[in-house]
């Protein structure tokens, strides 16, 4: 038996991925495609492996603002029905390949109706594109739909994501800059939600600390921290190692409320300096409900298993450290308990008891 996971195993593994941005995830080749298509003229270059590297150059700006401003482009292509239900086939067939079999992937209607779609037809194009992407792939991919957090139409998505919830929305999420923008901006939203029985996850902890953490959970009620690294700021280290939780943090691990760590987006936005410094370490180390996500494969040229593989390398991480990750992840995900345990018992852990024994 082999303890070191590698690349090329990692990918075989069952994953689970709970924080991934379909604006995040296009193919180069694909944005060129689509903006000759559809007369986007913005782009930076037309050759695809130059673009894939602007992405990830133009992403290392060390600011979550900065960052941001590279969705423009994918955006900016992802106007029509036709481009998005490629965009969202494409996501479930990469993810697949990848080895992922259970898939949140998240996106904001409200920026895909330039050219007249109304949000409803965004909303079916992106299903009907996971639909045929995940077709005898063996994934399942639940969407979440996204709010911006800078603009007003939470309430509008919140109960569109209401609507579609019985066929293939699996819940919601607030995203965009955090600082300035605060949770409790949406709470009208978030109530709503909560009174319709539906599930949703907030960025919070990632472009600013405990205080947006903080209204996530206690004023907005959220399922679940999308990044949540700073949470950290709350939890102190004695020089022996021993760590002091505050409150805050005490409460999010008390009460397993998942975070959608992100590692090397993180390192992208200056959310953290080095892998190795990464929150990520110590809050498994005190058995947070950490999983492990890619939030933009393009922009971070990453997927899920070359997260996992980075930890590996950085952490010592062996298979059952992969799999508790990916079981906490499978736990925590917006689809009803019998098919999350389905997944689990029937696909998870099988799968990757062969890849342990095989290594
Ligand atoms: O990591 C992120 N933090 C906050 N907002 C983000 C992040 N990644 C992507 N977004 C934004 C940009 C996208 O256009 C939007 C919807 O997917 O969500
Ligand atoms: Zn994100």
């Amino acid at each position: 038996m082999n303890d070191q996971p590698q690349l090329d195993a990692i990918r075989r593994a069952p994953k689970v991925l709970l924080h991934d941005h379909l604006d995040g995830g296009l193919r180069p080749q694909t944005i060129i495609d689509l903006a000759r298509e559809t007369g986007y003229t913005g782009l930076p270059t037309t050759d695809a492996e130059e673009l894939r590297a602007w992405f990830r150059a133009a992403a290392d700006s060390g600011s979550l603002e900065r960052y941001l401003t590279t969705f423009d482009h994918t955006v900016g292509v992802m106007q029509t029905r036709e481009a998005l239900v490629r965009v969202a086939a494409e996501c479930a067939e990469d993810l697949a390949d990848d080895g992922v079999v259970y898939a949140e992937v998240r996106f904001a209607p409200e920026q895909h109706t330039s050219t007249g779609l109304s949000l409803d037809e965004v909303v079916t194009a992106v299903l009907d594109g996971f639909q045929a992407g995940s077709q005898g792939r063996g994934i399942r991919v639940g969407t979440l739909l996204t709010a911006m957090r800078h603009q007003a139409r939470s309430m509008e998505i919140a109960e569109l994501a209401v609507r579609y919830r019985d066929v293939g929305v699996a819940g919601f999420d607030i995203a965009g800059a955090e600082a300035g923008y605060p949770p409790t901006r949406h709470l009208d939203a978030f109530e709503y939600l909560q009174r319709e029985n539906a599930h949703f996850t907030i960025h919070a902890g990632e472009g600013f600390g405990l205080p947006s953490i903080w209204q996530a959970i206690q004023w907005c009620g959220a399922d679940r921290l999308g990044h949540g690294v700073r949470i950290i700021d709350d939890i102190q280290v004695a020089a022996d190692g021993t760590a002091k939780l505050g409150r805050l943090a005490a409460y999010v691990r008390d009460k397993r409320i998942p975070l959608e760590m992100c590692p090397t987006s993180n390192l992208q936005t200056g959310a953290a300096d080095s892998l190795a410094e990464h929150p990520i370490g110590l809050l498994r180390r005190l058995h947070f409900r950490v999983t492990v996500n890619t939030d933009n494969r393009l922009m971070s040229d990453t997927s899920v298993s070359k997260e996992f593989a980075a930890l590996v390398q950085t952490f010592g991480y062996d298979w059952d450290d992969l799999l508790w990750f990916t079981v906490n992840a499978m736990k925590s995900a917006f689809i009803p308990f019998d098919d999350r345990l389905a997944l689990i018992n029937g696909v998870i852990k099988p799968g990757f008891a062969k890849l342990k024994w095989q290594a």
